[in-house]
């Protein structure tokens, strides 16, 4: 048995090295960036009119003058137009270019225009006021964004200035998302009093889909060869194998045999963690990844999130930002095990509090419905205090 610290440790360094491949800007959102994306022009690409009103040359305002005539108008969206006499100013409009031969702004409600003359009634104007200096922000050929990146509408706004309408990502792996046991039936059957219909599978890939992962989903009956027949077609098509159940000591737990006669070296079986302490992982012969989580809903879910799910950010080079939240309640927990206690969380002054929401074991996953995530208490204790804090898994 290892550590939930080992466990991690071997998982993420089996990583799944995803392809790049192009889609259209609009269907950039929530994906992961691929390659780099450089500035192509300085940004702003011109010394850029930040308010409306008028553009002058600062040392005739500075030398007394209070009256310019307005000698003309740059809109935004022309070329620059050119100051021809400084006693003189250029009516100005926001976004703009600022008019060659000038170097300052003053706001329409800095002054008073009368029959095309320009009085400055504000005292407080400086040099180079209200322009938005070009290449200020970045510079031509600055890169902005970094592979990795998830494409919130803020990335979008950028590779939309950069000219990118075809945006490289990278693929998420191929997924199979596999449940086995014969007590499962599909969701639209009538189960009989000994059979249960299948969830877990339905769980992950709308885990997955939160982030634009799909999956397919597939159902193993507990017949040896056939789960060793299965799996064999099952990995050759997929990048990573996601099974849920079948995992633990029971006559018809297969997976890890099955998986080991199919050249899946186990690397991580039993970890020191409730729930979810018979967690499988491996890797095959062609290096697909699989994860064998254990079967209990609770154990697959919690299981997901924590090594499933930071699995993939690393593979894709998504820096998974550590979350922390405090206990609500003082708490204790005998076994010797690293323990995902199930928690509501609320934010109380800016502070994450995770109140334990224990529920009635890992196969109690209508306990998950009031639950936000699992803070993770560490093994080697048995008592933890109210307002420490731990990592927290949030699956909200
Ligand atoms: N002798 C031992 N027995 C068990 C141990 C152990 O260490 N020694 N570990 C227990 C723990 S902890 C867990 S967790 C489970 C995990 O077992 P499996 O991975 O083999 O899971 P199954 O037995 O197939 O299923 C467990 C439970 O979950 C239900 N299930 C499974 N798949 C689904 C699904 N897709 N949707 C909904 N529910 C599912 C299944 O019906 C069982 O009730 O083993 C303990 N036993
Ligand atoms: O540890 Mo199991 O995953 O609780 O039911």
């Amino acid at each position: 048995m290892v550590s939930v610290e080992e466990a991690t440790g071997v998982v993420l360094s089996n990583l799944f090295k995803p392809p790049v491949h192009v889609v259209d800007l609009n269907d950039a959102y929530g994906a992961v960036l691929g390659a780099p994306i450089s500035a192509d022009r300085d940004f702003p690409p011109f010394n850029r009119v930040a308010m409306d009103g008028i553009a002058l040359w600062f040392s005739e305002l500075k030398n007394g003058r209070k009256e310019f005539t307005i000698e003309g108008i740059q809109r935004a969206g022309q070329p620059p137009v050119n100051l021809s006499d400084v006693k003189n100013a250029i009516e100005v409009m926001t976004g703009a270019v600022l008019p060659e031969g000038t170097n300052t702004v003053i706001r329409y409600e800095d002054i008073v225009i009368q029959k095309n003359v320009a009085t400055i009634m504000s005292d407080a104007v400086k040099e180079g006021h209200h322009i938005h200096r070009q290449g200020s922000d970045a510079k031509q050929d600055d890169i902005l964004l970094t592979p990795g990146m998830i494409l919130s509408p803020a990335e979008i706004a950028l590779l939309a200035s950069v000219g990118r309408s075809d945006v490289p990502v990278f693929s998420f792996p191929k997924a199979a998302i596999i449940s086995s046991g014969d007590e499962l039936v599909e969701v639209n059957e009538i189960p009989e009093l000994h059979q249960i219909r299948r969830s877990n599978t339905y769980a992950i890939q709308a885990a997955m889909k939160n982030i634009g992962w799909n999956g397919t989903q597939y159902h193993l009956h507990d017949q040896k060869d056939f789960v060793i027949d299965s799996l064999k077609v099952i990995e050759a098509a997929h990048d990573v194998l996601i099974i849920s159940g079948g995992v633990s000591k029971g006559r018809f737990d297969f997976i890890p045999e099955a998986l080991e006669a199919i050249g899946v070296k186990k690397l991580v079986h039993q970890v020191s963690q409730r729930p979810g302490k018979p967690f499988w992982f491996g890797v095959s012969k062609s290096g697909k990844t699989v994860f064998a989580l254990p079967g209990n809903p609770v154990s697959t879910y919690m299981c997901f999130y924590r090594y499933v799910m930071p699995w993939l950010y690393k593979s894709l080079g998504v820096q998974q930002k550590a979350q922390w939240a405090v206990l609500g309640d003082a708490f204790s927990f005998e076994p010797d095990l690293t323990y995902f206690v199930q928690v509501s969380v609320c934010n109380e002054n800016g502070l994450l509090v995770a109140t334990p929401e224990v529920g009635g074991g890992s196969g109690d996953f209508a306990n998950l419905k009031r639950v936000d995530g699992f803070l993770e208490l560490p093994k080697g204790r048995k008592t933890f205090n109210k307002g420490e804090p731990f990592p927290y898994w949030s699956f909200r």
